[in-house]
């Protein structure tokens, strides 16, 4: 199997047992965390504007709901598996706990490419698989959020249909987060997973005794997480030297116009080929030799594999994306003495968000941008703190530090709850 190809539950699984292992935790607590709690497979059948009908599949995984409801983004892609959804839903679980939000995990997908999608296909696709999915989910059991390929409008859309569905005669916002500001969503989550990955960037520069103000930084991605990356490397002070999408990889030695690349990637379909502003336009592969000393890989898993990561020059990575770093390619980096922020920790500030999203929802009371903003610094860099205290106490490497912190949290409920 190519490690493209890698099954991220086998993955996630691995990353599961080694944490365990290095805490001494009682077998139960690996058996109870390396399967989900529910699988649902759900077919779609969606009218197409063409008037045919088409079926599509899609899933929703809840991993565990031991620390309280569970919460995942929902992701529509061509490559969308079973395992993936299942892996997604497992690494949420670590994500909450390593942050300390009184969630667990869960994640769904959609098999389906949607860019050759109408946007009302889309809207019956997104109505349809939350008609399939709305026995299991609810604002107090299950609260999606967007993910790959899907946005605010998708969430609006889903809200719509699932506070008809419940039939209670009102809107039910909190059942879903990301949503547009203008339809109860919350300031700053746009922002948020790619504010965060940046400061994870800035903490881990401080520790490493670098500065991000004399950082070069590549991201890979340039959707919602690697955009504002970029956005706010730049807004750092970092120079941003690369950033690529599926369509190729911009470079610019002296530092790209992140700006003015994200208003051309709006009125481009979402895409960055074509854009003649100052840099030179590389293949999408390109992303991983860039001299830089930062890279935020922001695109989608098994990205980093052990032959690009011969090609890294970064000495600092941060996981935008979730599962961007194979096994292997993860060994070789941290042997070559790469500092790694890994993606339950570096990706953290969406979920941190939707949930301030959730709790403004349910007491329908708004917070303003720098709030949330400052609310997310404070969540993300005590998290920080917490897991270099555990890799310096325990010698470890930053991923397995961070699992330790989020299994000793999920740990006490299922304890005290009398799982094990
Ligand atoms: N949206 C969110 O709040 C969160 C997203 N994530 C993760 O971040 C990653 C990106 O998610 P979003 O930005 O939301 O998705 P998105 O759909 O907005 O953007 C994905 C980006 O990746 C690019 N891409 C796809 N294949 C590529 C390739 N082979 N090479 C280079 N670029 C490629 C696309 O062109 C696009 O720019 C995913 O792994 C997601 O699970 C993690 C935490 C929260
Ligand atoms: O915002 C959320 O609730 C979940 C975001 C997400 O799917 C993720 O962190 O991977």
């Amino acid at each position: 199997m190519s490690e493209k190809t890698l099954n991220p539950f086998k993955i996630a699984q691995k990353q599961l047992k080694e944490a365990c292992d290095a805490l001494g935790e009682e077998d139960a607590v690996y058996e109870l965390l390396s399967q989900p709690e529910k699988v649902l497979e759900v077919t779609i059948p969606v009218k197409m504007d063409d008037g045919t009908t088409k079926l599509f599949t899609g899933y929703r995984v809840q991993h565990n709901d031991a620390s309280g409801p569970t919460k995942g983004g929902i992701r529509f892609h061509p490559g969308v598996t079973k395992d993936e959804v299942k892996a997604l839903a497992t690494w949420m679980t670590f994500k909450c706990g390593v942050v300390g939000l009184p969630y667990g995990g869960a994640k769904g997908g959609v098999i389906v490419d949607p860019t050759v999608l109408s946007k009302r296909e889309l809207e019956r696709l997104s109505r349809g698989y939350v008609r399939a999915i709305a026995p299991i989910i609810g604002e107090r059991r299950d609260i999606p959020a967007p993910d790959v390929n899907t946005n605010g409008q998708t969430m609006a859309w889903m809200v719509d249909e699932y506070s008809s569905l419940r039939g209670v005669g009102q809107t039910l916002p909190a059942s879903f987060t990301g949503k547009p500001v203008e339809f109860g969503g919350c300031l700053a989550r746009t922002e948020a997973t790619g504010y965060g990955v940046m400061l994870m960037m800035r903490e881990a520069a401080k520790y490493k005794g670098m500065d991000i103000k004399d950082m070069r930084i590549a991201v890979q991605g340039f959707g919602n997480v690697g955009s504002y990356a970029a956005m706010y490397a730049q807004a750092f002070g970092a120079k941003v030297v690369a950033v690529s999408d599926v369509s190729c990889c911009l470079y610019n030695e002296n530092g790209l116009d992140v700006n003015d690349i994200m208003k051309y990637s709006k009125e481009n379909n979402k895409l960055i080929t074509g854009y003649t502003g100052e840099c030179e336009e590389l293949d999408r592969s390109k992303i991983f030799g860039i001299e830089c000393d930062g890279f935020a890989p922001c695109a989608l898993e098994n990205s980093i594999t052990s032959e690009t990561s011969k090609e890294i020059k970064a000495k600092i990575i941060t996981e935008g994306a979730n599962g961007p770093t194979t096994p292997e390619a993860e060994e070789y980096l941290l042997e070559k003495g790469v500092f790694l922020i890994p993606d339950i920790l570096a990706n953290s500030g969406g979920v941190i968000v939707s949930y301030f999203e959730w709790v403004q929802n349910l007491h329908n009371y708004y917070w303003r941008f720098d709030e949330v903003q400052e609310k997310q610094e404070v969540k993300m860099v005590d998290a920080f703190v917490k897991v270099i205290n555990a890799m310096e106490e325990r010698n470890v490497d930053m991923r397995k530090a961070a699992y330790l912190v989020a299994i000793k949290s999920l740990a006490m409920p299922m304890r005290l709850r009398g799982w094990f």
